[in-house]
């Protein structure tokens, strides 16, 4: 049974905007008081099961799950048809720590979810084509023009995080974050 959070981070961007590094980043300054959760997880894991395929690889950052991208994408679309808050549930059945960090979330009910049952900092990492390229992000289509894409593109987050390699203010950016759950967790 999950542990009521005093707070939940949800993180949203595009591909390679940074949404893992700024995770990473906050896991270490939150150390123990942070449970980093991942909507795509029980998506790849229902997803290899159903599909023969190898589960952690999908969940790796290896160009493995590119080969699925596309058939992932559209097999997670039917699911939350059905259900838009099939993935949030599992994703967070387990979580023990009184802070979550959603680093994925892609469309409005997403963040619907989590707005409307927590207290929640939606939180959109944003670069430059020109930086997410010096990443590795190439356009493709089907992906960067679906709506795992692009559903957010509209919705205002609370904070905009800026990612464009100036560490400086990305340290600045991040410690908000932190003073925000740490104000949260002395209440
Ligand atoms: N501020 C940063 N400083 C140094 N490297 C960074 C920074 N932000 C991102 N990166 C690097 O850029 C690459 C892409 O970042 P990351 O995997 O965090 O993006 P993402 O938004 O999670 O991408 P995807 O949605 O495709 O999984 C990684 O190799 C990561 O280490
Ligand atoms: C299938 C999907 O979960 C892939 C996410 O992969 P990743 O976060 O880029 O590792 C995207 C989606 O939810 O539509």
């Amino acid at each position: 049974m999950a542990l009521q959070p005093v707070l939940v981070i949800v993180l949203c961007g595009k591909r390679k905007s940074g949404k893992d590094h700024v995770a990473e980043r906050l896991k270490l300054m939150l150390k123990d008081v942070l449970a980093v959760l991942q909507l795509s997880k029980p998506l790849k894991e229902q997803y290899a099961k159903e599909h023969g395929l190898d589960a952690e690889r999908l969940l790796d950052s290896s160009s493995y799950k590119e080969t699925y991208r596309r058939d992932m994408i559209r097999w997670g679309e039917e699911r939350r048809d059905r259900d838009p808050a099939h993935f949030c549930r599992l994703a967070t059945a387990e979580a023990d720590k009184p802070v979550w960090l959603v680093c994925d979330a892609r469309r409005p009910t997403d963040m619907d979810y989590f707005t409307s049952h927590y207290p929640t900092l939606t939180v959109k990492v944003c670069a430059s084509e020109d930086v997410r390229k010096e990443r590795g992000w190439v356009w493709t289509d089907g992906v960067d023009n679906a709506p795992s894409e692009c559903a957010l593109d509209d919705y205002s987050c609370q904070m905009l995080l800026s990612n464009n390699g100036d560490n400086v203010m990305l340290t600045q950016q991040l410690e908000q974050i932190c003073d925000l759950a740490f104000s949260k967790l002395k209440l």
